[in-house]
């Protein structure tokens, strides 16, 4: 699916956090947000999957018009993984994953085969096959990632949304995450902190910067000292690193 925002603004009290931001994500690519702490990823983000209202703006999935679609409509095509997923009712991953089905399913619809082996699929792309009995309110915070991952893999969306997702991964799962996201081939837009991540997994990358649009292009367009200096405050030097072969940064304050 292709995702299309056009001048999205949010507005939280009466302070401005989204200002006019347009963006485009083509069938299947993988599309960044970068910016420093507090800039407005999140709320962007928000704003799209209409888990915020933006006062103005649209934002539209293929021909559907999300802002004037029902949530569980949405859900049948948008995913969304994002930094914050606390619960206070233990269930296991099994039952947790299997909840990614629901907006396929009418009330009270009972789960099919189908189901359960798109859940057993999803549990084995995120390497959770040992994990299923296991109640999701005993993991670790990296563990219960994997869990909304797969949760999310088991929504079979066609497009994805993930704000932060590798917020508690070690370094390991933090690639295992994205490599099994971009192996989805769908269009992903995806909030990332860490630049030689964006480098080397996104396709289009948008910085932001106090809730504007400061830089957009390639990641080698977009990850420059100069821009990486005006976006964080830092002073940095990129070079080739010598083991991803792609982009690396050193920063200095
Ligand atoms: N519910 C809220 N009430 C008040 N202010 C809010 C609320 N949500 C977000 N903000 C403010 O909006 C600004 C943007 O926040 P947002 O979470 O979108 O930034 P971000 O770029 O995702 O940051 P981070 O990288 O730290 O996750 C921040 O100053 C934040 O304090």
């Amino acid at each position: 699916m292709e995702l299309v925002v056009k001048e999205v603004a949010t507005r939280i009290g009466k302070k401005d956090i989204v200002k006019n931001i347009s963006v485009h994500v083509k069938k299947r690519q993988f599309v960044g947000l970068i910016g420093p702490n507090g800039c407005g990823k999140s709320t962007l983000l928000k704003s799209i999957y209409k888990s915020i209202m933006p006062h103005q703006g649209t934002v539209l999935l293929d021909d559907m018009n999300v802002l004037k679609t029902t949530q569980k409509k949405i859900s049948q095509h948008l995913g969304v993984v994002s930094q914050f997923n606390e619960m206070n009712f233990d269930l296991t991953v099994h039952q947790m994953v299997l909840l990614g089905r629901t907006p396929h399913k009418k009330l009270l619809e009972s789960d099919k085969q189908e189901d359960l082996d798109i859940v057993e699929e999803a549990l084995r792309r995120t390497n959770l096959l040992d994990y299923k009995d296991r109640g999701y309110l005993s993991l670790s915070g990296g563990e219960k990632q994997r869990v909304i991952l797969a949760r999310t893999i088991a929504q079979q969306p066609r497009f994805m949304i993930l704000d932060e997702p590798t917020n508690h991964l070690d370094i390991r799962y933090q690639i295992e995450i994205i490599s099994c996201v971009k192996e989805l081939q769908i269009g992903v837009l995806a909030a990332l902190h860490d630049l030689e991540m964006a480098a080397h997994y996104c396709d289009y990358l948008y910085a932001i910067k106090e809730g504007e649009v400061y830089a957009q292009g390639t990641p080698e367009e977009v990850l420059t000292p100069e821009t990486i200096e005006a976006l964080y405050q830092i002073k940095c030097q990129t070079y080739i690193n010598p083991v991803t072969h792609g982009l690396g940064f050193a920063y200095t304050i």
